[in-house]
């Protein structure tokens, strides 16, 4: 198994892409800390959704623990590294997945969606990549850190103006935190989803007609699914990758050098 007994982090673990990171991490051996937020609203089904995760981990014989909390804040990373070292004893590997795309026009962008999707999609993954690094480097055998950035960090958006630069600072910031950590043995790695089915883009692909221009644009003729995105993922995680570091990975199905 790839990832034997480690204990993986996965931000935004409850749902879509998170989700798929848990349970992959979990069938290659891994007991895993899930953060989520901001699913209490009736929709979501307060806590249904980790719920389940914890038991589809549970069922593949390893341990899982939930840890709310909204990752834009920093106390937020120090708690849930805090929370998987009381209940696992350290951190091997962080995936920093949380994110919003919440979609809108940009001339009349209100400044609280700007801010609130920088401060998640960025500030958070700023806040648990230096919160898990701290941990990993007291442990002193180093550490894997794979974020979540976005082919959106290759390609704008006319209704992701907020969005599209915070996938290019997720990239950027593993790029540098590949440097400052490499003195600790942490590898810093970033996926770049393309176009994955999840709640995130659910609205947006409801329309046939735009999903069906995304399926024709995408030379492997289907959207991804997030277990497209979690085994590149574990890849990065694990040994297999122990001499990539500061890379990103496009898990696109071709659509980004699809020109004509
Ligand atoms: N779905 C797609 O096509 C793509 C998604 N991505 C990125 O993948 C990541 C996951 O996206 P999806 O799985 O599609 O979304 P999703 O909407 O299915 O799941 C989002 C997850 O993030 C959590 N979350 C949301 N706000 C949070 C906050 N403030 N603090 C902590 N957790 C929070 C939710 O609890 C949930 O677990 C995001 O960073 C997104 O930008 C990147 C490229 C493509
Ligand atoms: C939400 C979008 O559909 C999705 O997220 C991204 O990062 C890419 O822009 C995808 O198309």
């Amino acid at each position: 198994m790839l990832l034997e007994n480690k204990v993986v982090i996965v931000t935004g673990g409850s749902r879509g892409i998170g989700r798929a990171i848990a349970l992959a991490c979990a069938r290659e051996g891994a007991h895993v800390a899930i953060n989520y937020w901001g699913e209490n609203d009736a929709s979501y089904h307060k806590r249904s959704a980790v719920e389940t995760v914890l038991d589809e981990i549970g069922a593949l014989g390893r341990r899982a623990i939930a840890v709310e909390g909204d990752v834009s804040q920093p106390a937020t990373a120090t708690e849930l590294v805090a929370k998987t070292v009381d209940a696992f004893g350290r951190v091997d590997v962080l995936a920093s997945n949380a994110g919003i795309c919440p979609f809108h026009a940009f001339l009349d962008m209100p400044p609280k969606v700007f801010e609130t999707t920088v401060a998640v999609n960025l500030g958070g993954a700023f806040y648990v990549t230096q919160a898990a690094a701290n941990q990993m480097k007291a442990q002193g055998d180093g550490g894997a850190i794979v974020a979540t950035s976005s082919i959106s960090a290759l390609v704008g958006g006319g209704m992701q103006t907020h969005y599209t630069p915070t996938k290019a600072g997720v990239h950027s910031l593993m790029q540098s935190c590949a440097i400052a950590l490499g003195p600790y043995k942490i590898r810093c790695n970033s996926v770049m989803p393309g176009t994955i089915a999840t709640d995130l883009n659910a609205d947006d692909l409801s329309s046939p007609e735009k999903k069906s221009y995304f399926e024709r644009r995408i030379p492997l003729g289907r959207l991804g699914r997030p277990d497209d995105v979690a085994d590149v993922v574990v890849f990065l995680a694990s040994d297999l990758a122990r001499y990539v570091t500061g890379a990103a990975l496009l898990v696109d199905g071709g659509l980004f050098v699809n020109l004509q």
